[in-house]
């Protein structure tokens, strides 16, 4: 029988490669499928080599394509084969070993190698590249004898390599020849909030530093620089860029330049030779990230298979670093110029940053850190140039008011077109379509049909809760969400490992329970440290290096970096006394505003850091807490002692809860307010406990919030006596302690642990009430006055307060 299937073969078994291949495959069988690629695997997903070094991912797990698929395919697989050129006159493709190979079609896939500096000492062992498996082991195998690591270059690659071997237990220092990291891909302020975050996780870096040489006799020693100074390395890491493997198109007489020169169809200028990847440059711009190669590869396929299309006209790339606890995500134009119309956002407490640029009211380019929520609205309002309205303004700036005030950044409200998954160039409208039309229930079945999550993964939280959304109550989490990206492990099991193993410190939970990340992230690290301190309230000693800036230094930092100072005032009542020394103090240190809070207390706001242990000394008042995760304040009305319809003593039972629980650990803020009668001045309704009195004694409310997911609180029970209603205060309190995720609030929490089991533990069952409330008291034992303490420690005066900025957590 004739073949009349016509011989493509593809030369570079890579992504690019094979993902044109897969495209292909789902358009047409008219081809009989070779390929050749030089590595000694299958197709694998270069992307995650950073996870494979930073320890989340095998090689195993990130093999795309494995042999038994090929032979499906009926695709024949050279792999180690080393192409040489190709002979266009005869149609074959000749290798470096001496194959030959007819075809009729050829696709030039060969990707891109590491660029290497071209300094002394380049060659020696201990110095390499981070592009594909051979180069990923070598550093794995090389973190097991040596400690040293220099990373050149703090770009992507770099950064995520550095992270990578720190994870290993390597002392890491990336040295970068610019003044900002990622300096492709973020302005000033995101780049400097990217380095205090990767400083905090363990990594150093050696700015503006030119290498002049790479040093050593048998193996690199270190790195020496232009200006003279040396830095000591055992492994040497170059992550500068990327030069495209352009050699067989060079050698087959193809027009190249940077790379191979392609028209829109990817055609290259030799007849039936197509290029497509990083080894291609197309309108001038060799691409480094799959979403545009793949839109190559899409537009080869549909060319091949004869399906009509307009043909490749480049690509608007957007990019996400892939380190667990930093979010950044940059899009378009991301310097603002001054044509530009910025708009910016930032929030040192939540450490984020927010910046969109318009050109014409046209949104151009955009840069997140922190919260990259809206990325993918940005991302598609960036590739249409789109118009920026007060819709789009309210939407992605969470601010604003009436109809587009509110944040809208849920699945739900998300446009059909919306392109979810980047790399794969996957919109909701397919994987919403997808779900309903094949009845998929999992991500992987998603990943499977669609594509998306297939390379970066970064866009899995989001198909994810496409998935929920589409399925409704029957949706089940089949892959377990970790905490953080750190680990896969919930809060339960935590809690119970710490509990069962008996952990006592952060560090103990990440090694034992085998963290991807030894130094932990912003998220998990806050987290472990008040689970440990929950469950061992006598000993644990807590690190403060754990907690956010204005919990390690107890008063609230502001945005122009002043802080505010808030004194207890039990129930919201002071005295002229009090009144007398808060007003003296803000005069002699020229607080800026005294302002009456929300939960009737006074807030000195604009206090310099370095005078804050001096106004906690001169006010000789408690510190109120307002800056944590703890109890905030007691909210009272007048009450019986005054007012005319109050039946119960508000003011005096709110003084008696608030100086019980006063500096007590939550997972999240905690606010109270005590009523007189069912007139609520105080308002009950909005407080994670709100306390109503009635004629023959008090009602209990709990889950209520007035924040920005409003809720009102649900009535608990009714109790009759004073002793009766601190004992349901206290057992409420040590069960959301004790099953509280960390920062749920507890208007949350009732909704996810459900009413009626709060009422069971807390109200039903009397004898686990008083197992409750002797646990409270006893961690209430161990709590002391942070002011106080610091006021009398002089070193943590000098190192915290005097020091000259605080780091960030
Ligand atoms: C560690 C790392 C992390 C990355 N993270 C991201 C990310 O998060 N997001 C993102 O979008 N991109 C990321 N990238 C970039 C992405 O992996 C590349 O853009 C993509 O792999 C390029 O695909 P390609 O097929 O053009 O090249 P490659 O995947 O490199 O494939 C080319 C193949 O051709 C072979 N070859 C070369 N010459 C020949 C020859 N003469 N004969 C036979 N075979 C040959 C090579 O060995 C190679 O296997 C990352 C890259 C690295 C290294
Ligand atoms: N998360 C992701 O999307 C991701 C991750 C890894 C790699 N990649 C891709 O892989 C490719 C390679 O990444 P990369 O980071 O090497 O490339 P890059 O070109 O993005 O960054 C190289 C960095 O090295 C710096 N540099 C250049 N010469 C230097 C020198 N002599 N000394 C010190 N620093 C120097 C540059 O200033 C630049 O910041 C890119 O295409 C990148 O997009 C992407
Ligand atoms: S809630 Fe009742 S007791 Fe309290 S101030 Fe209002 S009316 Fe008076
Ligand atoms: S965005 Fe990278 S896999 Fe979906």
């Amino acid at each position: 029988m004739i073949n009349s299937k016509k011989k493509l073969v593809v030369i570079g078994n890579g992504m690019a490669g094979i993902n044109t291949v897969e495209q292909i495959l789902k358009l047409t069988d008219k081809y009989e499928i070779t390929v050749l690629g030089s590595e000694p695997h299958p197709n694998y997903n270069r992307i995650m080599l950073s996870y494979v070094l930073e320890g989340s991912k095998t090689i195993d797990d990130i093999i795309l394509n494995d042999l038994q698929w090929y032979a499906d395919q009926g695709i024949t697989l050279y792999t180690g084969k080393m192409v040489k050129s190709i002979d266009g006159e005869h149609k074959k493709i000749l290798t470096e070993d001496g194959l030959e190979i007819d075809y009729d079609v050829a696709l030039v896939a060969t990707g891109s190698q590491s660029f290497i500096l071209p300094i002394p000492g380049k060659e020696l062992p201990g110095v390499i590249g981070f592009r594909d498996i051979a180069d990923c082991s070598a550093m794995l195998e090389a973190a097991k004898t040596y400690k040293k690591a220099a990373v050149i270059g703090g770009g992507l690659l770099g950064l995520e390599a550095a992270k990578g071997l720190v994870n290993l237990g390597m002392d890491v220092t990336v040295v970068h020849l610019m003044e900002d990291l990622m300096e492709r891909q973020l302005d000033r302020e995101a780049s400097a909030m990217l380095k205090a975050e990767l400083e905090r996780q363990g990594i150093k870096f050696a700015m503006q530093m030119q290498t002049a040489e790479v040093y050593g006799q048998d193996r690199v020693q270190g790195l020496r620089f232009s200006d003279g100074s040396e830095l000591e390395a055992d492994l040497v890491v170059m992550a500068v860029g990327i030069k495209p493997n352009i050699q067989v198109a060079k050698e087959s007489g193809m027009e190249t330049n940077r790379g191979i020169v392609v028209d829109d169809f990817m055609r290259t200028s030799m007849p039936d030779v197509y290029a497509v990847g990083e080894c291609v440059e197309h309108r001038g711009i060799c691409y480094g990230l799959v979403a545009p190669l793949f839109e190559q590869g899409s537009v080869i396929a549909k060319h091949l298979a004869g399906v009509d299309t307009e043909g490749y006209s480049g690509s608007v790339v957007s990019t996400k670093l892939k380190i667990s606890g930093v979010d950044v995500f940059s899009a378009g134009e991301f310097i603002t110029q001054p044509e530009h119309t910025a708009i910016v956002a930032k929030d040192e407490w939540k450490r984020t940053y927010k910046k969109v640029l318009l050109r014409d009211n046209k949104i151009v380019g955009t840069v997140l850190f922190g919260d990259v929520s809206e990325s993918a609205s940005l991302q598609k309002y960036v590739r249409q140039q789109t118009e920026m309205t007060d819709e789009i303004y309210g939407q992605i700036m969470g601010t604003g008011c009436g109809n587009h005030g509110a944040k809208t950044s849920s699945v739900e409200t998300m446009a059909d077109d919306e392109i979810v998954c980047g790399c794969n160039g996957v919109t909701k409208k397919a994987i919403v379509e997808a779900i309903n039309e094949n009845g998929l229930t999992t991500v992987d079945e998603i990943k499977a049909c669609t594509g998306a999550t297939r390379s970066c993964g970064g866009c899995k939280p989001v198909v994810e809760q496409i998935l929920q959304y589409v399925l409704g109550d029957s949706f089940k989490t089949t892959a377990k969400q970790g905490i953080c990206g750190c680990t896969t492990l919930s809060r339960d099991e935590i809690v119970e490992a710490i509990k069962t193993k008996g952990l006592t410190t952060t560090r103990e939970v990440m090694n034992v329970l085998g963290w991807h990340n030894d130094e932990g992230c912003s998220k998990c690290r806050p987290a472990l440290n008040y689970y440990l301190g929950m469950i061992n309230p006598d000993t644990y000693e807590n690190e403060g290096d754990s907690r956010f800036v204005n919990e390690r230094l107890h008063a609230n930092i502001q945005k122009d970096g002043t802080f505010t100072v808030v004194p207890r005032m039990y129930g919201g009542v002071t005295t002229p006394e009090d009144l007398k020394k808060i007003a003296d103090v803000s005069l002699k240190y020229n607080v800026k505003v005294v302002k009456v809070t929300g939960g009737q207390r006074l807030d000195l706001i604009g206090v310099r850091k370095e005078d804050l242990p001096k106004v906690w000394e001169e006010l000789d008042m408690p510190s109120g807490y307002a800056y944590a995760k703890s109890l905030r304040t007691v909210k009272t009305c007048v009450g019986s002692q005054f007012c005319r319809f109050g039946t119960q003593d508000s003011m005096g039972m709110g003084e008696v809860l608030e100086r019980k629980f006063e500096r007590l650990d939550f997972p999240a803020k905690f606010k109270l307010a005590v009523n007189g009668c069912p007139r609520n001045c105080a308002e009950s309704c909005t407080k994670d406990i709100g306390i109503v009195g009635n004629d023959g004694g008090w009602e209990i409310f709990i889950g209520g919030n007035g924040g920005i997911k409003a809720r009102l609180a649900d009535s608990l029970c009714k109790v009759k006596t004073d002793a009766e209603l601190i004992d349901i205060v206290g057992a409420v309190m040590q069960f959301y302690r004790e099953t509280g995720q960390y920062l749920e609030r507890t208007s949350e929490w009732v909704e996810r642990i459900g009413l009626e089991e709060i009422q069971k533990a807390v109200v039903n069952d009397t004898a686990n009430r008083q197992a409750l409330v002797e646990r409270v008291e006893f961690a209430l034992q161990q709590v002391e006055d942070p002011w106080k303490k610091i006021i009398h420690d002089e070193d943590t005066r000098k190192n915290l307060f005097e020091a000259v900025t605080p780091s960030i957590v």
